[in-house]
């Protein structure tokens, strides 16, 4: 089976028309920043004391940014979250706290072993609909790097119950990293509660034969669908089923086909919980129908780009000096962690030996390599061991690293024909960067009018501004993204960035 995204096959290179020198320069775009139209709730006051700013923040998949290039003190680092925290406009806002929202004392104190101090804007909102009953089903969108899996996770470890070891609640997601990703959260979360068992459901050659005796299964669909089918897993006590980037899920040639057989292999009338940062229009009625009678949380496209993330394109004369052009960014790469995204396979492994022959290091991950590669890939960029990640749009959703501070587009998303652009592929590879209130860069290169118009159709749609950069000037091309790769919050940093952009 395959657990990852279709697009990421190799295609042969597109052949493109070169572009004229005027084409080549790109307008002033005088795209108006989003305007959150949602919450006249009032701000309260930061209730976050000194005392909580001891440790830095880790989850289940990343441990602390210790290790990183970042230069701010936590302490400053946290007030700037609770200043996020308190602003009605921030997607991270919230006039609740943990202990509000009907969480035992064992999930309170795991919440706690996060460093978890406010819940987040979806966290506030989707939980209290989550948890109450009858369960309901639910389909939520929130921003990048906004705390979706706590909110779904919280639900799963309310409701199971652990004197039956059996699985109970089922968790899909589109590839296998994000299946482990989502299942150390859970079970970082979840340590306080004494014998929960969590198993992951990927392709696991050791595993042959084995029944999935756990309380909770997080898996990629095509695994779980071939699972229930040889009844390995018992379906007859799941209650409850969350497809993460369930747009992706439900919308993805295989992908679509493999949930709803799933689905169907499943006891009627369970919770259904749908969650992403985006849900095109084409996807939602159908999401609608999965998920019948959903509470839904939605929210504009214009509201989706996230403030931390500084967004850049670099316009290089032809395909050739994308190359070039990538190897002048290779030292700002390494200061933190990086993720270039490629169309291909054949790209990112051309790109690996390319890059390695240049004397760098970097490392690759492509639905070419067999699982245990691929988990060695990813865990060694989790820990920092490798800090540039050459990937395709197998990891553009979910994966939290939050040291993240640049993301490369080296190719502009485009659909699966490579005709037109993929802005929600766009919006997701970017978020890899600007997690919960973080900054980062992203940057995209264009090379030609085609490439270049793909991006123009993204920066449209998402109302956003994504900034030229000279590489004539590559001193203030340096300044300003050391700015922000040493800055570790949004908030304040923004601003100056704003200022210095805006000259
Ligand atoms: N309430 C919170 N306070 C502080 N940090 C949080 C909180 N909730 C989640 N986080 C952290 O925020 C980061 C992003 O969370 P998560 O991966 O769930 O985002 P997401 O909304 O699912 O993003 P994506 O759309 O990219 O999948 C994680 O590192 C997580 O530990």
């Amino acid at each position: 089976m395959t657990s990852e995204n279709a697009t990421d096959k190799s295609v042969p290179e597109a052949s493109v028309p070169s572009k004229t020198a005027s084409e080549s320069s790109v307008p002033d775009k005088t795209v108006p920043h989003k305007t959150v139209a949602e919450s006249t709730t009032t701000v309260p006051e930061s209730t976050v004391s000194e005392s909580d700013f001891a440790e830095a923040q880790v989850d289940g998949s990343s441990v602390t940014q210790n290790g990183s290039a970042l230069t701010e003190t936590e302490a400053n680092v946290e007030v700037k979250l609770a200043d996020m925290q308190a602003d009605p406009n921030n997607p991270l806002f919230s006039v609740k706290r943990f202990e509000d929202l009907q969480l035992s004392d064992e999930l309170l104190r795991g919440i706690r072993s996060m460093n978890f101090q406010k819940p987040s804007k979806v966290q506030e909102k989707a939980l209290p609909l989550l948890l109450s009953n009858p369960p309901a089903n639910m389909i939520a969108q929130s921003q990048s790097g906004t705390g979706k899996t706590a909110a779904f996770s919280l639900n799963i470890l309310t409701r199971v119950k652990l004197d039956l070891l059996a699985p109970q609640a089922l968790v899909l997601a589109p590839s296998r990293e994000l299946a482990r990703q989502i299942l150390g959260v859970i079970e970082q979360m979840g340590q306080f509660i004494t014998g929960l068992k969590v198993i992951a459901a990927i392709p696991d050659p050791t595993r042959k034969g084995q029944r999935y005796e756990a309380h909770v299964l997080v898996g990629t669909p095509g695994t779980v669908q071939e699972q229930l089918r040889r009844r390995l897993i018992d379906a007859r006590n799941i209650g409850i089923l969350v497809l993460d980037e369930a747009d992706n899920m439900l919308d993805q040639q295989g992908l679509g086909d493999q949930c709803t057989r799933v689905k169907q292999l499943l006891p009627k009338n369970i919770q259904t919980v749908l969650f992403s940062a985006t849900f095109p229009p084409h996807v939602i009625n159908y999401a609608k129908k999965f998920a019948p009678d959903a509470n839904v949380l939605t929210l504009a496209h214009e509201e989706l780009t996230v403030e931390g993330i500084k967004q850049f394109f670099i316009d290089t004369d032809q395909d050739n000096d994308k190359f070039a052009t990538l190897l002048k960014f290779y030292g700002l790469m390494t200061q933190a962690s990086s993720i270039i995204f490629v169309r291909t396979r054949k790209t990112a492994e051309m790109l690996e030996s390319r890059m390695i022959a240049e004397g760098h290091q970097v490392a690759q991950l492509s639905g070419a390599l067999e699982g245990p590669d691929r988990d060695r890939v990813i865990d060694q960029f989790r820990s920092g061991a490798a800090k540039v990640l050459i990937t395709t749009n197998v990891l553009s959703r979910g994966i939290d690293v939050q040291s993240v501070t640049m993301v490369i587009n080296y190719d502009v998303p485009t659909t699966a024909d490579n005709r037109d652009a993929d802005p929600e592929t766009y919006l997701h590879r970017i978020g890899r960067t600007g997690r919960f209130g973080r900054v980062g860069v992203a940057l995209t290169f264009v090379h030609d009018k085609n490439s270049w118009e793909q991006l123009h159709h993204i920066a449209e749609y998402f109302k956003t501004d994504i900034t030229p950069i000279d590489t004539n000037d590559w001193d203030s091309v340096e300044e300003l993204i050391q700015k922000v790769v040493k800055s570790s919050r949004a908030g304040k940093t923004t601003q100056e960035m704003n200022e210095v952009l805006n000259g």
